[in-house]
């Protein structure tokens, strides 16, 4: 159940207040998620969602927070932040920083076909453009760095093949993010955590992104390669299925046509990717925070994804 912070519907009376929302009607605690607590608010004015952030700061927020309303204000389907009635898109909830967005209809297709795959190539590559002007600077929280100070965190509880792994491709990732290819790399906010159970569709028709608490300035490249290295693979295998792959590509390249210092990049960009969640599982395994409620995700499924990623051709990112 994610719900670490206990909220009921008498604690938001007079909370509720400083939001141009009406009273709170319902409040219902929602069970998926293992970040923040989150909950269904129904109040006079309709349906939004209140997230207690359990990890994220004051400090931080407002990247987040902005970003899904400048994104929100161009068209782009993600829940758009209410502002409090001094303009504040984050406000305190039994100390913590909580906020309240819009809520997007749809669900999450956990099944996706090269239609849905299709729609979210698109919405990324409109989404990375609609970011362009985005005027604040907050780089990857899980970029490189973090990568650094993780690796010999993890390394103690690995298996002497995986200790192999891990820093051989950490030497491999610190070469690649010093090549001229990569330092040409188009980049600016990302959402950088594009899972499946991240975006909402209606049958094929793309509903929203969510989930924007990964969010950073990074290559738009790295965001195509987390997204595509959870939509477009076999779950079992982490091969990546070649139908629904080839449809999230050239969806995103019609709306923005990749480079080629993107096309240089993209096998190296593939397992950053996949390095990327295979170290923040096995950190999240190894060194649970305190009160941690949920069974941590696998990290076996992205150590395969980056084995596969390292031993197999890429797709090619464009044609021509
Ligand atoms: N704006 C929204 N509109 C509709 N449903 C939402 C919205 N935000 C969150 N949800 C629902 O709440 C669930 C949990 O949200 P979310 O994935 O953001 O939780 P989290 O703990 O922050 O995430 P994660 O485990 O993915 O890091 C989602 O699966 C979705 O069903
Ligand atoms: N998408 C992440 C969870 C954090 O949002 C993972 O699958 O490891």
């Amino acid at each position: 159940m994610a719900v670490f912070t206990a909220v009921g519907l008498g604690d938001l009376t007079q909370w509720i207040k400083q939001f141009p929302l009406g009273n709170a009607v319902a409040l219902k605690g929602i069970a998926s998620g293992i970040e923040n607590s989150n909950f269904f608010l129904t109040t006079e004015r309709g349906e939004y969602v209140l997230t207690i952030f359990e990890n994220l700061g004051f400090d931080q927020l407002p990247f987040y927070l902005k970003l899904m309303r400048h994104l929100a204000e161009r068209g782009i389907p993600v829940p758009a932040p209410v502002a409090n009635d001094q303009g504040e898109l984050v406000v305190a909830l039994h100390g913590k920083p909580a906020s309240i967005v819009s809520k997007l209809e749809g669900s999450s297709q956990m099944a996706p076909q090269p239609a849905h795959c299709a729609a979210v190539g698109a919405m990324l590559a409109r989404m990375h453009l609609a970011g362009r002007d985005f005027p604040m600077e907050q780089p990857n929280l899980r970029g490189l760095g973090w990568w650094n100070e993780t690796t010999p965190k993890v390394l103690p509880f690995l298996t002497a093949a995986n200790d192999h792994l891990l820093r051989a491709e950490m030497h491999f990732q610190e070469a690649f993010a010093g090549s001229a290819h990569y330092c040409a790399l188009p980049h600016g906010p990302v959402h950088a955590d594009l899972f499946r159970n991240n975006v909402m569709f209606v049958g094929t028709r793309l509903t929203g992104f969510f989930d924007f608490y990964f969010a950073g300035c990074d290559t738009w490249l790295f965001d195509v390669a987390v997204t595509l290295n959870d939509w477009c693979i076999d779950l079992d295998t982490g091969v990546i299925d070649q139908a629904r792959a080839r449809a999230m590509l050239d969806a995103y390249h019609a709306e923005r046509p990749f480079t080629e210092d993107e096309r240089a990049s993209w096998q190296q960009m593939l397992r950053a990717a996949a390095l990327r969640f295979w170290l923040s599982r096995l950190y999240d395994l190894h060194l649970p925070r305190e009160a941690e409620l949920l069974t941590p995700h696998d990290p076996s499924h992205f150590e395969r994804i980056l084995r596969e990623r390292i031993a197999t051709p890429a797709p090619e990112l464009f044609h021509g």
